[in-house]
């Protein structure tokens, strides 16, 4: 790497893949420009699954930070006070690294290295869903750029495999069920109950389930003589997105964005319990295009009326109005410019 010494941009956040997943395109590009950031997250959550190894940062942090917005009573003092004790450590890291720029991808981890930030080095964040986070609401005014695409237009970082093998789809050969970093049982559920008639259509499924209801869903395809491509979580999901020609999903922003990248049509169904609803918010953004399809629930009777009448090449080519290009490298442009 040309400049190991650059390193004085610190990366925080995480908990989920859709904030982890920004981390790590946003750390992919600095590494590209030979910058190695540090990154902060936490011990709860994935931030350590997915960044404890990882060799494009320099240095790596978990702090033991947890969430406080559903905390109440003498939990949520706890959760205050722990946020405050790592805010001090988190200050102490930026202070040794010499942090000029701190990067927050939003989530409780991301909380004491971006209260560290104030009044120490400039804060930028990124913003992933249709409704603004607690705490990313109370950084806003003082960070110095707020990333959103849905309230902003701003660019969305999306990784360059999406669009590399992004076609419009025209025909329904397979269909992915796709449960968001964590799987989700509704979606799980809705598969197994559409997945013989699917399988009789010959239809091909690909099925990710999320780590807890990998085995009962494995096993029921196995039961049933279905020959589905089934796994909890798969890091190279993009090839298995490309060869897919409708999704079944959750409406997470990293996904959705993947998904129109790619231009491959999708019926939503939205997490219920996110945050003011943002997977609603998410999702109808692109239903507002003519782009995607957005339910509340779906069951078996109603899945294969909206298969039956579903133009996918439409919403592909609406998908492909939607200009999502060079996303990583505009922000990270803009962060070392300003
Ligand atoms: C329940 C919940 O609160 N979910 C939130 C969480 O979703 P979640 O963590 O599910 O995030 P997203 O759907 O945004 O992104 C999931 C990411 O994981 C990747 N992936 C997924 C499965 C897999 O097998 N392999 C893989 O690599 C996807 O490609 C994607 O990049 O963060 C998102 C971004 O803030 C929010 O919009 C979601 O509302």
């Amino acid at each position: 790497m040309k400049n190991e010494k650059l390193n004085n941009i610190a990366i925080t956040g995480g908990g989920t893949g859709g904030h982890l997943k920004i981390a790590k395109v946003i750390k992919d590009e600095l590494n590209k420009r030979g910058i190695k950031p540090i990154y902060i997250g936490s011990t709860s959550g994935a931030d350590m699954e997915w960044f404890e190894n990882d060799e494009g940062f320099s240095a790596k942090y978990f702090l033991d930070s947890s969430g406080v917005v559903n905390k109440k009573g003498l939990s949520k003092i706890t959760a205050l006070s722990n946020i405050l004790k790592n805010s001090f450590e988190a200050k102490k890291i930026l202070k040794k690294h010499n942090i000029k720029k701190v990067f927050s991808v939003g989530g409780y981890s991301a909380a004491p290295a971006s209260f560290a930030s104030l009044g120490f080095c400039k804060l930028y964040i990124h913003e992933q869903n249709a409704h603004i986070g607690s705490l990313n609401k109370i950084l806003k005014p003082f960070s110095k750029r707020f990333f959103n695409t849905f309230f902003y237009n701003d660019p969305y970082p999306i990784e360059d495999i999406f669009f590399k093998t992004a076609r419009i789809r025209k025909e329904i050969k397979t269909i992915i069920f796709l449960g968001g970093s964590q799987g989700a049982l509704q979606i799980n559920n809705l598969a197994l109950e559409v997945a013989k008639e699917l399988n009789k259509k010959d239809i091909k499924i690909i099925h990710q389930t999320g780590k807890k209801d990998y085995k009962r869903v494995k096993e029921f395809y196995e039961k049933e003589k279905i020959d589905a491509n089934v796994f909890d979580f798969d890091k190279n999901l993009a090839v298995k997105i490309a060869s897919s020609d409708l999704a079944i999903s959750r409406a997470g922003a990293s996904t959705l964005f993947e998904l129109t990248a790619n231009k491959l049509p999708a019926i939503f169904i939205p997490y219920p319990y996110a945050a003011g609803d943002h997977q609603y918010y998410n999702a109808k953004w692109l239903a507002d295009k003519n782009a995607a399809i957005v339910k509340r629930n779906v069951e078996k009777k109603e899945f294969f009326k909206i298969l039956n009448n579903i133009n996918i090449e439409v919403l592909s080519k609406n998908l492909d109005k939607i200009k999502l290009q060079n996303g990583v490298e505009k922000i990270v442009d803009e962060m070392l410019r300003n």
